[in-house]
């Protein structure tokens, strides 16, 4: 039989507040007296999403896009399908991706160019959490929360197999053994 078992706390509630704000504050100098749309990710981006765009003060409209490479795996399956589309219409517009969580960075890759065929003005991210031992490709974000090791990360929005989402701290999965 399987065995999930929740590790250690990397971050709290408090740290990741803590930074969210930090964060929201730069987003808010970087593109004060413009438009900016908020393009969450489902589902990893949702907490994250939540707890940063109370801190961005600048002229915001928000949007989600459902991007899925991971199933029920630990291991992306590197093809990207959108399952849900951006609703607005992007053209000339500034967009900030909100991610969970830049891995081996094939979801914002494809995301980004996705959107890019739009002809936004800009195309940023900013994720809560990056992972650059697993990259394969040149992906960099713009705005990072914090960087992860080389661990299967859940909580605050990520998940193992859909679980785990609802933790309101970030950890990692301990074992998957058999
Ligand atoms: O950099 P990558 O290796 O592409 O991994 C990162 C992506 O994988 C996860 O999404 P997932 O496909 O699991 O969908 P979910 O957000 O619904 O959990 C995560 O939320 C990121 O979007
Ligand atoms: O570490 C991770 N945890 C959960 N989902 C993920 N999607 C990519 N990497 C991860
Ligand atoms: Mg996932």
């Amino acid at each position: 039989m399987a065995k999930e078992i929740v590790g250690n706390i990397l971050y709290t509630e408090k740290d990741i507040q803590k930074r969210a704000k930090e964060l929201g504050k730069q987003i808010s100098r970087d593109y004060e007296g413009q438009e900016l749309i908020m393009l969450g990710t489902l589902k990893g981006a949702v907490m994250w999403m939540s707890e940063l765009m109370k801190y961005v003060t600048c002229d915001v409209k928000i949007d989600f896009v459902s991007a899925s490479s991971y199933g029920s795996s630990t291991t992306s399956s590197g093809i990207v399908k959108i399952t849900k589309d951006i609703d607005m219409n992007i053209y000339d517009k500034n967009v900030l991706i909100i991610e969970d969580i830049v891995d081996t960075g094939t979801t914002l890759k494809y995301l980004k160019e996705y959107l890019s065929d739009r002809n936004p003005r800009s195309v940023r991210i900013c994720t809560m959490l990056d992972k650059p031992s697993r990259r394969k490709n040149d992906l960099v974000a713009d705005y990072i929360g914090f960087e992860v090791e080389d661990l299967f990360i859940i909580g605050y929005g990520l998940d193992y197999d859909q679980k785990y989402r609802n933790l309101p701290y970030i950890s990692y999965l301990e074992s998957t053994g058999i």
